[in-house]
């Protein structure tokens, strides 16, 4: 298990992380999200023993990672796929790897088979693609066959046969009882391997909490109502009828209208009141992408603005409409009621046992004087 207590780390006068405190169990997937600059990266590099914090303390297995006895085999990661001697084979930088570690060799190549770099294990890596090195990352998380992985965006630059391949094995090892902690922006690919999440904004916690309630605690239910395409007219007096009664209705892209406030049978009592005819109803509940963006759209660092296109505007061809704006998209409230606040109770940390100071694989190497060949 990884515990983190009040954990805080300052970068100057910048905080990138501010007192978090979690728990990240065992037997399960668990998704570290957060907005671009949210601190997930710091977290994992104090976890790993690569920035000390500020305040407060992270543990694995009650142990600081420095202080983790054979922390090499217990603790798996993949922080930054770059951070490899690019002039070293795949095999190679694997060998140096396990070498430190007293992994042995034979061990390499079963890895190098499990991500399937066997192929290119004698090639220089400096020549490997994005998602050829996130595979090599991910073999060396694997090589001490750990009970505790950490994964910094590990689908990132990967395949759609990639992403699949790293979803199944996030849950295979979860299954084996393994603790896996997993960052990522794709909320899609999320909903679909972690169990748990762990959400933080600006460094603090937002959530702390399972998948399924993740999304029911940050997303309203909604009707999806559509009336006849051809009739244009149909559509705006149910807009109008539904909001008389009290819903709120807002156009969905695909001329759909989303609808909330309002059961589905008294939707329909109110169309068939109004003469308007219906080609869908349906109810639905927000994705965890739409919950998460609920969530983080007050603690968003980055944002961007709509291209003005300054003194390059393209006169439209004739008979074509420029596109609507669709009201209330990216407004605040958008996503609908606001999040629940964060409240999450924590457990003291057991006492860190004192232990030797292990080597730690996941510093960045120093580059090679003389690149080795490859073999
Ligand atoms: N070594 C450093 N020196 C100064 N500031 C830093 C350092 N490392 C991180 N920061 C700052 O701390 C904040 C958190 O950064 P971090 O990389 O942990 O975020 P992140 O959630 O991993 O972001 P992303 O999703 O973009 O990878 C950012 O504002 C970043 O600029």
């Amino acid at each position: 298990m990884i515990e983190a207590v009040g954990l805080t780390k300052w970068y100057g006068d910048k905080t990138a992380v501010h007192d978090l405190s979690f728990q990240v169990r065992p037997g399960a997937v668990t998704g570290f999200l957060g907005p671009n600059g949210s601190g997930k990266s710091t977290t994992m590099r104090m976890i790993l023993g690569l920035d000390n914090p500020s305040s407060g303390s992270v543990t694995i297995g009650g142990y600081p990672y420095r202080k983790l006895p054979n922390a090499a085999r217990q603790v798996g990661a993949l922080l930054d796929a770059k951070a490899v001697h690019g002039g070293r084979s795949a095999r190679n930088h694997l060998l140096s790897l396990a070498q430190l570690s007293g992994i042995p060799a034979r061990r390499v190549d079963e890895v190098l088979g499990v991500v399937g770099l066997q192929e290119v294990a004698r090639k220089r890596s400096k020549g490997f693609s994005l998602g050829m090195g996130q595979r090599l990352g991910i073999a060396a998380a694997l090589l001490g066959d750990p009970q505790v992985l950490l994964f910094d965006e590990p689908v990132n630059g990967l395949d759609p046969e990639g992403i699949l391949w790293v979803r199944n094995l996030m849950k295979a090892l979860a299954a084996e009882g393994r603790t896996v902690f997993v960052s990522s922006h794709l909320m899609s690919e999320m909903a679909l391997t972690a169990d748990h999440l762990i959400v933080i904004g600006r460094g603090q916690l937002l959530a702390d909490m399972s998948v399924t309630d993740f999304i029911s605690a940050n997303s309203a239910d909604f009707a999806r109502v559509r009336t006849p395409d051809t009739e244009p007219q149909q559509r705006e007096k149910l807009t109008s009828a539904l909001t008389e009664a009290g819903g709120h209705v807002l156009p969905e892209l695909d001329g759909a209208l989303r609808v909330t406030g309002l059961a589905l049978p008294r939707i329909s009592d109110l169309a068939h009141e109004a003469d308007v005819r219906l080609w869908e109803l349906s109810p639905h509940q927000a994705s965890l992408e739409e919950a998460y963006m609920r969530m983080t759209q007050g603690v968003v660092d980055y944002r961007s603005t709509v291209d003005q296109r300054s003194g390059l505007q393209q006169p439209l061809p004739p008979g074509v409409q420029p596109p609507m704006p669709v009201p209330g998209q990216g407004q605040p409230g958008w996503y609908a009621p606001p999040p629940p606040q964060p409240g999450v109770p924590y457990a003291p940390p057991a006492p860190a046992a004192p232990g030797p100071e292990a080597p730690n694989p996941y510093a960045v190497p120093a580059e090679p004087t003389k690149p080795e060949d490859s073999r």
